[in-house]
């Protein structure tokens, strides 16, 4: 864990103290866009046109915000026209690394030893957190993005000449919407769990875990009505909502001590996470060592031992209820 300041590698834990115990989240920096003729997004001036074999990404299979991308690079049949390399599940003084052991790719484009040289040879002197996933150019040499929430747009729309232009994760009609549930499940459900399970203070702990409970009670209600969290059609809310739900029995609920319920305990969740689970790639996308590695392993401050629970037991190919909506 660490980060840059002014492109020098600085390592220091998360610091919750100017925050009275809580964890608060880093905006990404790198916030450009593909878009399919190479004009600038609004209000950016950088141009980074859509083409295949031009882009890569940089990704932990750990990590839920990352997991989004590979998602969507999966399911808009991506494969061939953006490149993956994956670091290693563990993050330490180093931050993330190329260290190739476990499935981690190292870094097929540079050979850096890790992510952070990613950052300084797009901006030598960049400061702020390293994190994953990074969106790279590499005709520019830079990174485009390292925002998943605008990644996943950029992958879902931008690349439709070679990707599967049938299926549209964030649909014109349906976009109002989806940002109000996105609004809902981002700070109390997908950082949430983060926000219980950083904090430092015993009362910014109980703030976040409750903010979890009642977000998930109420999404447990909601996918008693419906197949998807927007009715009969899957969009990207669905997506950034089972990043989270596939991450919650084995981790969250005893490192992020995010432990009131169980996803296996309320029966629409976890019926619904494997409805998306056993959609078609997606399972592949899932690597539960990296996870469970990654996090028990990369936090001395929560689990100083660095020891990796055996379980749960899980069965996400487990037949599913959810069907019943048509
Ligand atoms: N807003 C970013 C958050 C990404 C993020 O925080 N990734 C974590 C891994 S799960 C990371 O790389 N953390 C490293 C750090 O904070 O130093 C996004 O959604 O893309």
């Amino acid at each position: 864990m660490g980060q840059l300041i002014e492109g020098k590698w600085d390592n220091s834990w998360y610091d919750t103290e100017k925050s009275g115990g809580k964890f608060e989240r880093d905006a990404s920096r790198f916030r450009d866009w593909v878009t399919k003729d190479g004009k600038p997004a609004e209000g950016r001036t950088r141009s980074f046109k859509a083409e295949p074999g031009r882009y890569h990404l940089y990704v932990s299979l750990a990590c839920p915000w990352a997991h989004r991308t590979l998602i969507l690079r999966k399911l808009k049949k991506l494969e061939e026209v953006i490149s993956v390399d994956v670091v290693h599940w563990y993050m330490g003084d180093n931050g993330w690394t190329f260290l190739q052991e476990d499935g981690a790719t190292g870094d097929s484009l540079f050979g850096s030893e890790f992510l952070h040289q990613i950052y300084t040879r797009a901006e030598p002197t960049y400061s702020g957190r390293v994190t994953v996933p990074v969106l790279w150019d590499k005709q520019q040499n830079t990174i485009v993005s390292n925002e998943s929430a605008e990644i996943i747009r950029m992958l879902n729309s931008a690349f439709d000449e070679w990707g599967d232009a049938s299926l549209d994760l964030y649909p014109e009609a349906l976009r109002k919407e989806i940002d109000e549930v996105n609004a809902l499940v981002y700070p109390n459900v997908n950082n949430g769990v983060y926000r219980a399970g950083f904090a430092t203070k015993q009362d910014a702990y109980e703030t976040a875990f409750g903010d979890v409970f009642r977000t998930l009670d109420q999404l447990e209600e909601r996918l008693g009505q419906r197949r998807y969290l927007l009715g009969n059609q899957m969009t990207e809310a669905d997506w950034r909502l089972f990043t989270t739900l596939v991450r919650f029995d084995p981790v969250y609920v005893g490192h992020f001590k995010c432990n009131e319920r169980r996803i296996a305990d309320y029966p629409n969740l976890s019926n619904y996470l494997r409805d998306l689970y056993q959609v078609e790639g997606v399972a592949e996308t899932v690597d539960l060592f990296h996870i469970k590695h990654h996090y028990y392993g990369s936090h001395p401050t929560i689990n100083p031992t660095g020891i990796v629970p055996k379980g749960p037991a899980l069965d996400y190919d487990a037949p599913h209820d959810r069907a019943r909506f048509g």
